[in-house]
């Protein structure tokens, strides 16, 4: 491979050139008179700066702290990762186990790169001092020193130094973080543990009405890129969002898909199993930035007076989904029980913790909007209530798409119609869409929905049939004087 001399390196030997030149002009000093030096001391400085206008800064893989690396050689490292993949001749590729990129690529030991900067050239070279010591390291790298070395004229020093360095940080710092594999907490107790996060649910094959849809994106994108605008207006950079509706529509789903269009981690909170509200604290403050805080089912995980919920024996039965009934702890563990409160979770939302380190999403589920108090979703807390309801013909589309390949077909308009006259959930959808044979029967599935969707229609008329007739047989009860209608407006039998 040849020794490629680029335009870093020869300014680096032009430096040594002038080093020498400074070693005669020691020599020189020795042996002068104090006038005569003096005056070529005066005039040495111009004449260098002169033949040298470069400026050089070196960024070292390890700082001072031993063994710790740098956080700027490694957002160089990355930044410098787009322009390395198309101008450098030698490089390192790493393999990073992520959904949109599989190799991460940086610049092998001396090589060199240019970029430009509104119009600035700048150069990078990789370089490593190789130290020889004798002592023995447990370490293996710390014998190879590697840094990174930027050059630019002197002309651009106040550019350079104040914007660029900034922007190469920043957008290091960002690519890193879409990069990373990103991680799922869960508590356990007051300590969590992660697992990998893999989910590959996306705004894309998220079904739901599009303008709705690209509303959300543009709040979280605003969000991600508001940190200046959150200082400035002088409110903690974070961000609340309530997601309700029926089971089975999509709330989950959209956290994942929100996670992996930002990049962020999950920290899923798990109320119920959080002793206290000290604990509660505890754990949140351990939570890092540019993370999703969720806490799900919040009507389920507590008793918005204070304590855990503990629902009357008919709310648990008149629950739609067996699965969100709270279970009741035993007599004997009635003490264990979580004693955080509202006001300890409110706290949480707002309190001056919330604003420590970096960008956090909070984001709160539930099926029963109307049980939730005020305080707990107002706006600046809770900023965007976000409803997902049951599939309409938009949010068939998206599905139709994902699941058969399918953008049309001579059975939609059918379809379109029957959305209009029955409800059902995404999920509902998506199972009569799931392709049962292979290859895959696009028409079959399609006439499946089309049984599941009449049949949801029959079951709503008959609904409605009985509730009509309920309320005839009551209206006929209360005029036939066997229903007495009490003052505070309930009925009461005699
Ligand atoms: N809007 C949607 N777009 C795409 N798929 C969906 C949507 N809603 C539901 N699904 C599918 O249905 C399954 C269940 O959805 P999800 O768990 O997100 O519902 P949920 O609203 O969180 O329900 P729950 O209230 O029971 O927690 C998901 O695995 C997903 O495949
Ligand atoms: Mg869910």
């Amino acid at each position: 491979m040849t020794n490629k001399l680029g335009m870093a390196d020869m300014l680096g030997h032009v430096g040594s050139v002038l080093a020498s030149l400074m070693f005669v002009w020691a020599i020189i000093q020795q042996y002068f008179p104090y006038n005569v030096r003096n005056f070529l001391d005066k005039y040495s400085q111009r004449f260098l700066t002169f033949f040298y206008p470069y400026i050089q800064i070196t960024f070292n893989e390890f700082t001072g702290e031993r063994f710790k690396r740098s956080e700027a050689y490694s957002a160089i490292e990355t930044y410098l990762g787009k322009t390395t993949s198309t101008q450098a001749k030698r490089l390192k590729a790493d393999v990073i186990k992520n959904n949109t990129q599989p190799l991460s690529l940086s610049m092998d030991d001396h090589e060199e790169v240019a970029d430009d900067y509104n119009g600035v050239k700048v150069y990078w070279a990789s370089g490593k001092n190789i130290l020889k010591t004798q002592t023995f390291s447990f370490y293996p790298n710390t014998d190879e020193k590697r840094y990174y070395k930027l050059t630019f004229h002197k002309r651009y020093r106040e550019l350079i130094l104040r914007d660029y360095l900034n922007h190469v940080l920043k957008e290091g710092k960002e690519i890193k973080v879409k990069n990373r594999l990103r991680k799922l907490y869960t508590n356990n107790g007051a300590q969590w543990s992660h697992v990998m996060f893999e989910h590959p649910a996306s705004f894309k094959t998220l079904a739901m009405d599009p303008v709705k849809k690209q509303e959300i994106i543009d709040d979280l994108t605003t969000f991600s890129n508001g940190e200046e605008f959150y200082n400035r207006i002088g409110r903690a950079w974070k961000r609340g969002y309530l997601l309700y509706g029926p089971p089975g529509t999509g709330k989950s789903t959209m956290i994942a898909a929100m996670a992996n269009f930002l990049g962020y981690d999950i920290y899923d909170l798990e109320l119920t199993a959080v002793k206290d509200n000290t604990e509660l604290r505890r754990l949140l403050i351990e939570t890092t930035s540019k993370s999703i805080i969720v806490i799900e089912d919040i009507d389920c995980s507590m008793d918005l007076t204070g304590q855990r919920k503990k629902e009357s024996k008919e709310e648990e039965e008149e629950s739609t989904d067996p699965a969100k009934k709270p279970m009741r702890p035993p007599a004997e563990n009635e003490a264990k029980t979580s004693k955080v409160t509202l006001s300890g979770l409110l706290n949480f939302v707002d309190g001056l913790w919330s604003a420590c380190g970096g960008d956090r999403l909070i984001v709160f589920t539930t099926n029963h909007v109307e049980k939730l108090d005020p305080a707990l979703i107002r706006r600046g807390r809770m900023d965007r209530h976000i409803e997902l309801s049951y599939c309409g013909f938009e949010a068939f589309r998206v599905l139709a798409k994902n699941y058969l390949c399918l953008e049309t077909h001579e059975l939609f308009e059918q379809i379109r119609v029957l959305f209009g006259e029955a409800e059902m959930t995404p999920a509902d959808v998506a199972e009569n869409l799931m392709p049962k044979t292979s290859p895959v029967d696009q028409e079959g599935c399609l006439r499946s929905l089309i049984g599941a969707l009449e049949q949801a229609k029959e079951e709503a008329v008959r609904k409605k049939v009985e509730e009509e007739e309920r309320k005839m047989k009551e209206l006929t009860a209360v005029e036939s004087g066997e229903i007495k209608v009490v003052e505070n407006g309930s009925n009461g039998s005699v």
